[in-house]
């Protein structure tokens, strides 16, 4: 967990020794930036305390004059059970650890053990607790349906109520210091959500983008984390890496499932420490800066597979996204068409043509494999070559049917609907089938579904007459 969250949770420790109090805020100051510490000498005020102050954690003794921990466990765990009670105890006793833990206690140490597998169980505590409220957060949110800020989501057109949730989602989380895993298939606008959180996260620093597909390891590394003067030959000035540019702001790391694994390890590292060594450097670095990675791949199944790291993959999907295709949401695409009209005009100097009323239609018939970056490309390029009032349907015609032939080197027959079916359909079967998916696909409308097959709306109209007799 970074030092950014854990530090607005209040920490409460319980001991009737002040030097161990003392040593403990010191401690967990140094190590872990945890400064919102309130310590008790008394256990008998502790309850006073809860009720007044903000405390996501108790550290709690349990041998203590007037009240022992053991009493106090369990009206803390009854009437704060959103506070996460630490144990720590001189005892060493299995018996005593489960008493315990049977009563609520989040953890149980021993005061003798490394100072660090204490401050890492009250790190793991405050994880859990930021979890928790941010699941409040997100029901309330999703619950109540309306976004805050808006505007984070300007530049994404979309009435599609998933998408709407998605935004609720992304609202709710963007503040954390967590990393967001956004997935969907390519060109659905992965990096607009990213930046969208980036807005609403209210850090001070930029967003920056890494592309880290292709990247080898040293690139890679080098790439986030910088080098030295003299890490290598031919590095004689020093170079920061992304990481430090994206200071206190977010590093944006686009096509994380092609991350191999020995930058999988490096990029696990800074997200567990916060902290970097730049190549060459013999002294790690800390920067605070927010990770968003997408990925257009199945990360769980790379996972199974092998290739992605379990630790990595769980750390990364702390907040997730799925941004739907294009295809489940074809409500959007008369929005977007208009939309990519109207940007497409300006980019290119035009007037904004008027599109043919069949042509919202035409598109939802399509599947989109590119997404809305397909969409977007077929407008802009149908309106570089249009010179009329109205926008012509043939360049969208003419992709939509490209997108359907089979890719160079791949048999049509591969594709061919009848290969494989025990029985042949006749002749006038199969073009009654034809012209009936064209039908649908057309919503009934027979000058479009005429000419997704090829042929007039006369002749199309002949023949769906024939086949009502
Ligand atoms: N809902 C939307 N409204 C407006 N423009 C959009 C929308 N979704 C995507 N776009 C545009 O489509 C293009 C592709 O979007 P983006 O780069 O965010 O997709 P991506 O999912 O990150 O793609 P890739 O996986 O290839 O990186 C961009 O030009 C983007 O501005």
């Amino acid at each position: 967990m970074s030092e950014g969250s854990a530090a607005a949770f209040g920490i409460l420790l319980v001991d009737d020794e002040p030097a161990w109090l003392r040593s403990m805020s010191l401690a967990l100051e140094r190590s872990a930036g945890l400064r919102h510490v309130v310590t008790c000498q008394d256990p008998r005020k502790v309850m006073e305390i809860l009720a007044g102050d903000d405390i996501a954690v108790v550290l709690l003794d349990l041998t203590m004059p007037h009240l022992s921990g053991e009493d106090l466990l369990p009206r803390i765990t009854t009437e704060h059970p959103d506070v996460a009670v630490i144990v720590v105890s001189g005892l060493n006793q299995v018996e005593t650890a489960v008493r315990c833990m049977r009563l609520g206690a989040f953890d149980y140490h021993v005061k003798t053990e490394e100072e660090d597998r204490l401050i890492a169980g009250v790190l793991r505590a405050l994880r859990m607790q930021e979890l928790q409220r941010e699941n409040v957060e997100v029901a309330t949110r999703l619950l109540s349906g309306e976004l805050r800020h808006p505007e984070a989501f300007e530049g994404i057109v979309t009435q599609d109520s998933t998408m709407r949730t998605l935004f609720a989602y992304v609202e709710a989380v963007a503040r954390s210091p967590q990393p967001l895993l956004v997935t969907g298939e390519s060109g659905v606008g992965k990096e607009l959500v990213a930046r969208a959180a980036h807005r609403l996260s209210g850090c001070a620093g930029k967003l920056v983008a890494v592309n880290v597909a292709g990247l080898d390891d040293a690139v890679f590394a080098d790439t986030l984390f910088g080098h030295v003067r003299g890490a290598f030959t031919g590095a004689d000035q020093p170079r920061r890496g992304m990481v430090e540019e994206a200071e206190n702001g977010t590093l944006f790391l686009d096509e994380i499932g092609d991350l191999s694994i020995p930058s999988q390890v490096k990029l696990l590292r800074f997200l567990q420490e916060g902290e970097f060594f730049p190549l060459g450097a013999d002294r790690p670095r800390k920067v605070r800066a927010r990770v968003i990675a997408a990925t257009h791949q199945d990360l769980a199944a790379k996972e199974q597979a092998g290739a992605f790291r379990r630790d990595l993959y769980y750390r990364l999907r702390t907040h997730r996204v799925r941004v739907p295709p294009l295809r489940e949401r074809k409500d959007d695409i008369p929005l977007l068409l208009e939309h990519f009209l109207e940007e497409a005009a300006r980019s290119l100097g035009k007037k904004r043509p008027t599109p043919p009323r069949q042509l919202a239609q035409l598109l939802q018939t399509h599947d989109f494999p590119g997404n809305v970056r397909e969409l977007r490309a077929m407008v802009f390029d149908a309106v570089s070559l249009h010179k009329d009032r109205v926008l012509s349907m043939d360049a969208f015609l003419e992709a939509i049917g490209r997108a359907g032939e089979p890719p160079p080197g791949e048999a049509a027959s591969d594709r061919n609907p009848f290969a494989g079916a025990e029985r042949l359909p006749t002749f006038d079967e199969a073009l009654e089938l034809l012209v009936r998916e064209a039908m649908t696909r057309a919503g009934g409308n027979q000058t479009l579904a005429a000419r997704l097959i090829g042929i007039s709306q006369p002749a199309l109209s002949k023949r769906l007459k024939a086949y009502r007799r």
